[in-house]
């Protein structure tokens, strides 16, 4: 499997585009550290949560999740709650489940260098 981030995402307007089975996105889940498969009703989405500096850094880190998905033409759903939680879902709404566009962006959201955004981790 070649890197994820380095690959386009596919228009998702194309007629032969499927939502990937569980097995397909268990596999390639693997691939994208730090994201989670989730199930919301019958659909997979990916989901990935951060916590921010500040409130304004939030909105920084949207800035630059926004311009990966412009640039992709793949756009995920951006929560900012509680001041400082950050949560990212993706998925591919033309077909209503995965599609390797949606890892591909997650691989690209984590190729970010957004390090200066984000509260450090405690260390005990
Ligand atoms: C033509 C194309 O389907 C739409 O412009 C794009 C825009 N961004 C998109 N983003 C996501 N996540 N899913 C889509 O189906 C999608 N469609």
């Amino acid at each position: 499997m070649d890197d994820l981030s380095i690959k386009k995402c596919v228009p998702c307007d194309s007629k032969d585009l499927r939502p990937m089975t569980e097995q397909a996105a268990s596999d390639l889940i693997t691939k994208v550290d730090g994201w989670n498969l989730v199930s919301e009703g019958d659909a997979l989405r990916l989901k990935k949560t951060w916590k921010v500096k500040s409130f304004t850094k939030g909105l920084e880190m949207f800035k630059l999740i926004a311009d990966v998905a412009e640039a992709e033409g793949h756009h995920p759903d951006l929560h900012l709650v509680r001041w400082n939680n950050v949560t990212v879902e993706i998925w591919t709404h033309a077909v209503g489940g995965l599609t390797e566009n949606d890892f591909i962006l997650a691989a690209k959201i984590n190729a970010l260098n957004m390090q200066h955004l984000l509260r450090r981790k405690a260390t005990n």
